[in-house]
Order: C-alpha cells, then structure tokens, then sequence
C-alpha cells in the first residue's frame, strides 16, 4: 500500500433492500490521523454502510475501500483493518484471553499481542472471565481489542461507547485520540453527538440513506452552538423512518 493514501473512500454507494433504497450515492472519505464520525438517526443507514465497507454485505453500485483495496481483496484483513461491529461473539462460556488467542492463531498474529490489546484496552483483570459474564461496557473493551490484534492502519467501530460509563467515555476519548496521532485512519458511527463533538475532527452525516454533510467540525458547526444543532436541522431531528 502507498503510504501517502491511507483513506477509506465510500463513493456512490447505493444499496436497495427489496423495493426500498436504502442507500442513495453515498460518497465521503475517513483521512489518516484524523477521527471522522459517521453520524444519523436511528435507521439512516450508517451500518448498511460499514456492512458494505467490511465486505458483509453487497452493494447495488458504488465503492468502499481502504486505500484503494476493498476489504475483501486484503490477504490479512486483521492486520490491514480492525473492526468492531454487532458485539463481540464467540461462545459464552469461552474465555476473554483464550478469544483472543484464537482470533490470533487463526491469523497469524503472536500470542505476545494478546497480552498488550488487553492492556491497551484496560482489561487485563478480566482476562480469565468468560465472554457470557461481561458487561456490556467490557464487551466493547473486548471487541476494541479483537479490533486492535493486528495492529491495523484503519479502524472501523459501530457505536464504541454503548454501554460505556462516563469515565469508560473519557477512556475511549483519550485512547482514540492516540491511535490518530498514531496516523491511524478511523471511522466510527455514534447517534450520541455530544461525545463526537468532544472527540472528532471531521463529521459525515445522513439521513434516510442520503448524505446531508460532511465535513470538518469546525465548519459543519459554524453559525450553530451544538453538533446537536446541526443534526436536527439537517435531520430534521426525526427518526429515519418517521
Ligand atoms: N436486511 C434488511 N432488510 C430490510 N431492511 C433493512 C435491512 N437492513 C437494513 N434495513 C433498513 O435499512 C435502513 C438503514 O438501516 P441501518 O441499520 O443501516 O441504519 P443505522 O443508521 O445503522 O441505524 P441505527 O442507528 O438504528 O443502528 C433501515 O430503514 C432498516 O430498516
């Protein structure tokens, strides 16, 4: 991959389920070094989008890549893209360290890793429950850390603060931030916007599977005192399928 072009590029995606459009040409760009939050109402269509994006589900027409690669093309997917998305899987009674262990193994991954996502994401002490007994917050913790095993240049997370307390929500803050100074390139999507307000640098916004801005905070912002704001001006502050 060409160091100068670390960006996840969605262009005219459209998708259609049955008769219903569920995505009209979507197009925007998630840059390395910088958090850009995908951002929508409740059925706007930001996981049909990642879905895509992760090779999990088929697009009508358009693309969504990571440097130009479809996800589907990597040889390591893990090592290129981490991912959370839809919980952490895996069976109950398992282990959060034997998880990872064999999420590792399975891809070529050093046992030595396990043991520092599970610092990284502050869950050491939890390394020997098993993946049924974990809160909600811990799960995301641990699909944070499934994410991180292979040390990925693009991070791709579905709402990583649910179920996160306010202090687990400054943690993530913090650690995020780290990864894009790392130069790592992330999207995440969140409906909770006074967290992205406090944490990201660039915002994409849809509603009803139409982009309705993009852009960097600062802008989408001008003239208006909130994220809040924007987002129910743009949204009309209704539920997509309103
Ligand atoms: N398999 C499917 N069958 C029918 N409709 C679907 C299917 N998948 C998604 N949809 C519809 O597509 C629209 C977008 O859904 P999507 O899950 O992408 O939204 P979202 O922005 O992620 O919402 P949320 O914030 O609630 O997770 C919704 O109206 C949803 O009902």
């Amino acid at each position: 991959m060409a160091q100068t072009d670390k960006t996840i590029e969605i262009s005219k995606l459209n998708k259609k389920h049955k008769t219903k459009q569920i995505l009209t040409d979507i197009s925007f760009t998630a840059k390395a070094g910088r958090i850009t939050a995908f951002l929508g109402p409740n059925g706007a269509g930001k996981s049909s989008t990642l879905r895509i994006l992760l090779g999990l589900d088929q697009d009508l027409s358009g693309s969504a890549t990571f440097g130009g690669k479809k996800y589907r093309e990597f040889f390591s997917p893990l090592k290129m893209v981490g991912a959370a998305f839809d919980g952490v899987g895996g069976a109950p009674r398992r282990r959060v360290k034997t998880h990872l262990k064999m999420i590792a193994q399975s891809n070529q991954i050093s046992q030595r890793r396990v043991s520092e996502v599970l610092i990284l994401v502050d869950l050491v002490h939890k390394s020997q429950a098993r993946l049924g007994e974990l809160s909600l917050g811990e799960g995301q913790r641990l699909g944070l850390a499934v994410a991180l095993l292979g040390d990925p240049q693009y991070l791709v997370l579905d709402e990583p603060t649910n179920g996160l307390d306010p202090l687990g929500i400054r943690w993530f803050r913090e650690f995020i931030h780290q990864q894009a100074q790392a130069g790592k390139t992330i999207l995440l999507s969140s409906h909770i916007l006074g967290e992205i307000e406090a944490m990201a640098d660039d915002v994409v916004m849809i509603n009803r599977g139409q982009l309705v801005v993009s852009g960097e905070l600062q802008d989408v912002m001008k003239n208006l005192s909130s994220l809040e704001e924007v987002f129910f001006a743009l949204t009309e502050g209704g539920n997509a399928d309103d």
